[in-house]
């Protein structure tokens, strides 16, 4: 028989099928997967919903949900398991009755009411759940209104948080509370733990984006980490690392909450490895084509930023760390490809990808007239900015002369350019930038006008 439960950790969601893909079970599998285990699926009901609203709920018989916790947990095995939406109370009941048969680590999400306001769990199932469920439970996860229901406070501080965290865990036998804090006011976002009779505090800034499937994401990365075998305490640290990242890095989609976005936690990394490698490929090709006579003064760069959504300051920019210098009749980079190397052509780049998210990779050149007039010759699209019409808020704002200029260029072609310059100004060399979608591009467009 195959054994592969050394390799790979396995998680269980027990909860609703959300069309939308932003939480429910669609959210748990995706959060599993970023954290490099291997999802399971018991669903408790399949909603027709989108960002606006739950539009129609059908619940899956309990007897059902009950042969899907049982058809994984005695074939595949589960390291630890979650609850979502589980709808009304004969489906708690089915589940709380099933999963008294394993000791896998449990954590509840008590999920009542939907962002958009739609109920997810009867008002009658509630005391079921807190009677049969959280006994079992190693962690319950409520958000500020869930906890109010659920111990009978009125929560506005983090102290309220706090005795109120206490009072469910002891009522109810649940091992452990977190009252999560994104409802609680307050600079930062602080979730309030109590477990195993201390309390502990998760920090972190409060941040804007998208945050549709918070809720399931975070208890999944939760689960997840225990499921690998990670303390509670270590396991919620990291979940509130993912969840902040998830929420920042949200894909704006639909007309109402935008979802949560579990998948940076595993993209991030690995952009970053693909636009390392890339550009210290193009580094070391540039270099060999020794354009001596396109360095700059003040040396070039060469700019490769990570994808949007990704890409969100200089240290999302990959640049060559001190730029190109000539070096007696050679081009060499001074120091070695790093993330937050470059700060002008970042700046560049990071603003063209705001007309054309695509065009990610840039690459400045000594000006001169021939230059500009090859590139008309050879086809590719020139634009230019004008130091002395930047307007004077402008020139008063630090770093931001860049960015208006790259906009005024592309305005000013009305069509995506290749290759913008400038003439300089006081103490301000003229400049030369080719723009691509990648550093290959751009050394494509670059040997087109070394022709
Ligand atoms: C199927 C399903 N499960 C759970 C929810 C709750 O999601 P949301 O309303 O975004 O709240 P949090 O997950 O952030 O607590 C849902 N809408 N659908
Ligand atoms: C100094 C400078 N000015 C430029 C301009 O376009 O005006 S490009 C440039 C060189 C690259 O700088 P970095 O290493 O900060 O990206």
């Amino acid at each position: 028989m195959r054994d592969l439960r050394p390799y790979v950790k396995t998680a269980l969601t027990i909860a609703g099928s959300d069309s939308g893909g932003g939480a429910g079970v669609e959210a748990d599998l995706k959060t599993f997967s970023a954290f490099g285990v291997h999802g399971l699926v018991a669903v408790t009901a399949v909603t027709a919903q989108n960002t606006n609203s739950i539009i129609a709920v059908h619940e899956v018989p309990p007897e059902v949900v009950v042969k899907q916790i049982e058809a994984v947990a005695e074939d595949i095995g589960v390291d630890a398991a979650k609850t979502g939406m589980l709808s009304n109370a004969e489906i708690v009941r089915a589940v709380a009755r099933t999963l008294k048969r394993y000791d896998f680590p449990l954590v509840v999400d008590p999920v009542m009411v939907s962002k958009t306001g739609v109920t997810l769990l009867t008002e009658g199932a509630i005391g079921v759940l807190v009677d049969e469920l959280f006994p079992r439970a190693t962690l319950v996860t409520p958000n500020r209104f869930e906890a109010e229901k659920l111990s009978g406070m009125t929560i506005r501080t983090l102290e309220d948080a706090r005795r109120a965290a206490r009072a469910i865990a002891e009522e109810t036998g649940a091992e452990g509370v977190i009252i999560k804090g994104g409802h609680i006011e307050g600079g930062d976002a602080v979730d309030v733990l109590y477990y195993q009779g201390h309390f502990r505090e998760y920090r972190a800034p409060r941040v804007e984006g998208c945050t549709h499937g918070t809720g399931c994401s975070f208890s999944a990365a939760i689960t997840a980490n225990l499921a690998k075998g990670l303390s509670l305490e270590e396991a919620i640290s990291l979940a509130k690392e993912f969840i902040t990242l998830g929420i920042v890095t949200g894909h704006r989609i639909g007309h109402g909450h935008c979802p949560v976005n579990p998948i940076a936690w595993l993209e991030i990394p690995a952009e970053k490895w693909r636009v390392y490698e890339a550009l210290k490929k193009a580094v070391r090709e540039f270099e060999r084509m020794n354009p001596v006579a396109l360095i700059p003064e003040v040396g070039a760069n060469f700019v490769y930023a990570l994808p949007k959504p990704y890409a969100r300051d200089k240290k999302d920019v990959a640049g060559v760390k001190g730029r190109i210098v000539r070096y007696g009749r050679s081009v060499k980079a001074v120091g070695p490809v790093e993330f937050g190397a470059s700060d002008h052509l970042a700046r560049a780049v990071l603003r063209f990808m705001d007309f054309h998210p695509e065009v990610r990779s840039a690459l400045n050149l000594r000006y001169s007239e021939g230059l500009v007039e090859k590139a008309e010759k050879v086809g590719l699209v020139v634009s230019f900015y004008d130091r002395r019409e930047e307007p004077p808020e402008v020139k008063a704002r630090e770093g931001a002369t860049i960015p208006w200029g790259i906009e005024t260029a592309i305005r000013r072609a009305g069509r995506r350019p290749d290759l913008i310059y400038h003439l300089g100004d006081w103490g301000k060399e003229p400049m030369a930038i080719i723009f691509g979608e990648t550093p290959q591009d751009v050394l494509r467009k670059l040997s087109l006008l070394l022709k």
